[in-house]
């Protein structure tokens, strides 16, 4: 036995299928097929929720209100009369919550979320590549699985830095047919606007953008999975991404959320490694891949696989994921398969390599997704480990690519190090700008109409896909619990939960299963989940960047969505002057008591440049030549957005 084989479980856990009422729950909602309120606490959490807990907002627990008090003035969606109109305005009269079911099954396929009809967890007999794992999953309602000291994925510590027991869990098997690996879902109205937006390509001598996909002179089965796709010609970021990176030019890429970062640094990358017929399902005790791709949750290096899985179809090249809360040695048997374009969350990925199954030796391309993430403060230290790593190419010898839809100045200087002087600086839009396709509505509130407002609001979405979004995983829980107690079957996606939870959470908010998803942070950058109508900040973020990721999860590839954020004046004052920035220049109403508390009215011992560090911004190299996609328009727009700044 190697030395990352696991051993014979121990301490089993068998848990039955979950959703996050996972207290005593008494009065849990219980759905036609009878699987809401019978989770049983995951990580031990079996608080009881039936007579009270704490308010939202309220960290310390010490306010606690009767939670199924129904007394006082709900509101409805009124925010003090403040808020832009209704919240069903603009949806029409959708009728109160009637969700029961299953959901709408409108998503075709399940490209994301362990695919069409095995989303979810697979069950026993269904596993065909094991290999003699003993222990794991062994079906829907019966999951066995050990818990031992393996795990070295960061992510798996806890908050006080503890190390988690080791897990063996292995995610279900994807599933392999055409239909499955292509499901997608469709552009919306608005992703014809995309070619209104204006586009900045700084750096010296950036190559020509193309207008359409063929002028990429991609390799056919490239084409055709684009085609398979449903790409029919490809956004800004792609026009522009494609040739510098097909050029061999290093990245830093700023553009909307939802506007396809992902295959703009993908499809050139596999295209190079066609064209060279790399040859990658080959067994190997050492595996050296050609591009590794880096992001912040595994959620994300997941959907990323999953998008480089389906450019890859039926070609040489073999991309592999791998991420915490998953066996290491499911994880390793997988890279040791072949393995070109490797997918890794930072703790994993080092892990992979500090155990020589990774080589870095032919590695060309260096991909950080997130980029500003991944090189902030939680995270730089393990990127400088990666490119410091034995092996690792000189950034002379690689291509390093960087993409996100924020990108702080600060971060931005951090990033040069692992750029060539040379980079090409790429701002699709206002950088750091909010999706204008997400209209935004902030409400006024008290931490202890809260909960209350949340309910108006959800009860009049119905089935539509909600994230609501809290700042501690602990409220995620509480949240999750008192919905589910109201009969809006909910599930709940946080650091806390193990990762089969997690992955289960996600497939039964894909489903419809569970149409409303309370999350933290882990959940506000890069997900894209199909039909996201809503994202409600029931607690504000701290730093505007990730305010943009959050309502982000909505409003994606031309499609509209809605986010509505409760604003705070005794907590959220820090962030006013930011939000205030973020709506104009998303072309969105401010209100006018928004705007009076950001310039009249803040909040004691509030900085006025709060969030400056992390407020994005363009190229911070200064004096840069600049590219001619609409040169003049595109300067005076990056001008301004660099002037708005002024008075953050
Ligand atoms: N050219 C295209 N035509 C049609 N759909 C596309 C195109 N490019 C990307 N998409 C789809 O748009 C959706 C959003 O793309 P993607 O997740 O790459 O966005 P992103 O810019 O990385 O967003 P985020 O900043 O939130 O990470 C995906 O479902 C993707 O498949």
């Amino acid at each position: 036995m190697d030395e990352w084989e696991e051993t014979e479980s121990t301490n089993s856990v068998t848990l039955t299928s979950h959703t996050s009422n996972e207290g005593s729950n008494e009065n849990s909602w219980k759905t036609d097929g009878g699987d809401f309120g019978t989770g049983r606490g995951g990580r031990g959490r079996r608080g009881r929720f039936t007579d009270s807990f704490s308010t939202g907002g309220d960290e310390n627990g010490t306010d606690t209100n009767s939670w199924n008090n129904t007394g006082g003035e709900r509101g409805g969606f009124r925010g003090r009369g403040r808020g832009r109109g209704s919240w069903n305005n603009t949806g029409g009269e959708r009728g109160g919550f009637r969700g029961r079911g299953r959901g709408r099954g409108s998503f075709r396929g399940g490209s994301r979320g362990g695919g069409r009809g095995g989303r979810g967890f697979r069950r026993g007999g269904e596993d065909g590549d094991r290999g003699g794992f003993r222990g794991g999953y062994r079906g829907k309602d019966d999951q066995t699985f050990s818990k031992g000291k393996d795990d070295n994925d960061s992510e798996q510590k806890d908050e006080s830095g503890e190390e988690k027991p080791r897990v063996t869990y292995i995610p279900p098997s994807l599933p392999e047919d055409e239909e499955s690996v292509f499901a997608h879902y469709e552009s919306g109205i608005n992703f014809d606007k995309y070619d209104d937006i204006l586009v900045n390509v700084s750096g010296t001598n950036p190559p020509q953008a193309i207008m359409t996909f063929e002028e990429a002179a991609l390799c056919e089965s490239l084409n055709k999975n684009i085609s398979k796709s449903g790409y029919v010609k490809p956004t800004p970021v792609q026009k522009h991404g494609i040739p510098i990176i097909s050029a061999g030019r290093d990245l830093m890429a700023c553009a909307q959320t939802g506007s396809g970062k992902t295959a703009a640094f993908l499809l050139p990358m596999l295209q190079r490694l066609m064209a060279d017929g790399v040859a990658g399902s080959r067994f190997s005790e050492l595996q050296e891949p050609e591009a590794i791709i880096v992001a912040p949750t595994r959620e994300l290096i997941n959907q990323i696989y999953l998008e480089a899985r389906k450019f890859a179809y039926g070609t040489c090249v073999r991309p592999v994921v791998v991420y915490g809360g998953v066996s290491t040695g499911h994880q390793i048997r997988d890279v040791l398969r072949g393995c070109n374009v490797l997918c890794g969350t930072p703790g994993r990925l080092m892990d992979m390599i500090g155990r020589g199954k990774v080589g870095l030796s032919k590695l060309r391309y260096l991909v950080l997704d997130e980029a500003d993430r991944m090189l902030d403060m939680g995270f730089e230290p393990e990127m400088r480990r990666l490119v410091g790593s034995p092996g690792m190419p000189a950034k002379e010898n690689r291509q390093t690519l960087m993409f996100s839809a924020t990108f702080p100045e600060d971060i931005q200087r951090l990033a040069a190090d692992f750029l060539k002087v040379d980079y090409l600086f790429l701002a699709v839009g206002v950088v750091g700008g909010a999706c204008s396709d997400v209209q935004q509505t902030f409400i006024e509130v008290g931490k202890f109409n809260k909960r209350e407002q949340l309910l108006d609001i959800l009860k009049t979405t119905g089935m539509d896909r909600t994230i609501v979004f809290v700042e501690k995983k602990r409220y995620a829980d509480f949240i999750a619990t008192f919905l589910c107690q109201e009969k809006l079957p909910t599930t709940s996606i946080h650091g806390d939960r193990e990762q089969y939870q997690r992955e289960q959470a996600l497939a039964d908010f894909r489903s419809g299963k569970c149409p409303v998803l309370v999350a933290t942070s882990v959940a506000a950058r890069g997900l894209d989940i199909p039909d996201v109508q809503n994202v409600v900040n029931f607690d504000l973020p701290n730093n505007i960047d990730e305010y943009v990721h959050r309502i982000g999860r909505t409003g994606r590839c031309g499609n509209i969505g809605r986010a509505v954020s409760f604003y705070d004046p005794t907590t959220d004052g820090p962030l006013t002057r930011s939000l205030v920035s973020i709506l104009s220049k998303a072309q969105q109403e401010v209100p006018s008591w928004l705007e009076e508390y950001a310039f009249s009215n803040p909040s004691p011992g509030e900085d006025f440049n709060p969030s400056r560090k992390n407020f994005a911004s363009p190229d911070s190299r200064k004096g840069q030549q600049t590219g001619s996609f609409q040169e003049s328009a595109v300067n005076s727009q990056v001008t301004a957005a660099a002037d708005d700044e002024e008075w953050e």
